[in-house]
């Protein structure tokens, strides 16, 4: 058997740092000890990194069955006991089941029109000269897409109600709840004071909003296309549907993943093109050329700006790597790991492989022309049996929203600044 390779002892400080600063420390940590490289041990179990191509091949070649979701408890407290973060087995692979049809990538088609209308309508009034800060307008977007098309909401006062609520949920996920997941001593009330606190009290919030909600569209089921009406008429394997505790731990997970993160990956892309005129340049004129009002579909197909959405994605994942923990004995990257171990999938390694992308710190979409890369080269959405169920919706919202925007405004970057922990990026930018 191998020796076990080498890597950090210290769980704390892994923890800290890999928080405030996931890319840079993540990369640094490679650099120090290679790929692969040990984890420090979690439930006295050994970890494992890597991000090679033969290494992410072994790691999503683990039959499902083996694997268990990494930090199950802690998401569970989150999310609730029927969430997809936290179920593992037959009972994930029946959940995504259920949960996949409605992010299906023909269904997108119809949620087009939408997200461009939503894009349009937050940038209408937007003056030459007019700053503004990127990562605000984005997450606004992302919200909006995420009330309209993932609840269905869209009645003016409900939807401002919602938004409200969204919002508060999206603010109370701050630093200090990410520290209550590492530590669950945390987990506390605290008097009502404090980040586990707060996101009871928004969680039970837009409960009492959502409980009504369902009630009334279980009783009137009319055609809908929003996916909160595909989960109502979702059935389980045994013919039952699921019950609106259910329904609401799917809906919040899906907020959670799908909400910070595309609102993070377009901010990005915007400061990315922020500091590369050229490129800027180059998509405008590809926008410019599908015409005076093209179909959100020419717009997912404009290959340029897919590349630039790939590039910013390949540069700054909104999940720098991914974890599984394994139920069974494994071999993996060429080591032998005991039941209990932990496998992270090393995204940004991936990402940044001198011999897939050179230059890898360079942003340059035109590599995506240039080449196809396989799912172990570039995969901002992991992979395997927890592969990202929103990662065509994602893409697809990305190019809408960034080609809408970019076909009516150009603009300059007045400052970049790194906003709050983590890869948060709050450009602000200037209308031109
Ligand atoms: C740019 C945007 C996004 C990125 C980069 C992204 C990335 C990811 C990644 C890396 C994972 C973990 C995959 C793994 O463990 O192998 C994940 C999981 C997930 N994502 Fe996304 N995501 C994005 C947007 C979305 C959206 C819009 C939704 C839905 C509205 C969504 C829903 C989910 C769900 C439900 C999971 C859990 C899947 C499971 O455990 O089976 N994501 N995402």
């Amino acid at each position: 058997m191998a020796t076990f390779p080498k890597g950090p002892t210290n769980n704390f400080l892994v923890n800290v740092q890999g928080i405030m600063d996931p890319i840079g420390y993540t990369l640094r940590l490679r650099e120090r000890y290679g790929d692969p490289m040990s984890l420090p041990k979690m439930d006295g179990k050994p970890g494992l990194a890597t991000g090679s191509v033969e290494g992410l091949r072994s790691v999503f070649a683990v039959p499902p069955e083996a694997l268990d979701q990494m930090l199950a408890k802690n998401f569970s407290a989150l999310f609730g006991e029927s969430s997809l973060f936290v179920l593992s087995g037959a009972r994930h692979t029946a959940m995504r089941k259920l949960l996949m049809p409605p992010f299906h990538g023909q269904r997108m088609r119809l949620y087009g029109k939408q997200i461009c209308d939503l894009a349009l309508q937050h940038s209408r009034d937007f003056k030459p000269g007019q700053q503004l800060v990127a990562q605000d307008l984005m997450h606004t977007i992302s919200l909006q897409t995420i009330i309209h098309i993932v609840f269905g909401v869209t009645a003016p006062e409900e939807a401002a109600r919602l938004e409200k609520l969204l919002e508060s949920l999206r603010k109370s996920l701050s630093l200090g709840l990410t520290v209550t997941l590492v530590i669950p001593w945390l987990r506390r009330e605290f008097g009502g004071f404090g980040p586990w606190a707060h996101w009871q009290r928004v969680t039970q919030d837009l409960r009492s909003f959502l409980d009504p909600e369902l009630a009334r569209r279980r009783a009137d089921p009319a055609e809908r296309t929003d996916i909160l009406s595909l989960l109502l008429k979702a059935r389980q394997e045994d013919g039952t549907e699921l019950n609106d505790q259910q329904i609401f731990e799917q809906l919040h997970t899906l907020l959670f993943a799908g909400h910070s993160t595309t609102a993070g990956a377009l901010s990005w892309a915007l400061s990315f093109l922020g500091h590369a005129p050229a490129v800027l340049r180059r998509l405008q004129d590809e926008l410019t050329a599908l015409g005076a009002d093209p179909e959100p579909e020419a717009l997912a197909k404009a290959p340029y700006l897919e590349a630039v959405c790939n590039e910013t994605l390949r540069l700054r994942p909104p999940s720098p790597g991914v974890g599984r923990k394994l139920n069974t004995p494994m071999r993996i990257a060429g080591y032998d790991l005991p039941a209990g171990a932990g496998v992270f999938a090393q995204i940004i390694w991936a990402h940044h492989d001198p011999a897939v992308f050179p230059e890898s710190e360079v942003f340059r979409p035109e590599r995506f022309l240039e080449r196809t890369y396989s799912p172990f080269e570039f995969l901002p959405f992991g992979g395997g049996n927890r592969r990202c169920i929103g990662a065509a919706f994602a893409l697809y919202e990305m190019k809408l929203v960034l080609g809408t925007l970019l076909r009516r405004y150009s603009f300059e970057l007045v400052s970049r600044s790194q906003c709050g922990w983590g890869c948060r990026v709050c450009p602000a930018l200037r209308c031109a």
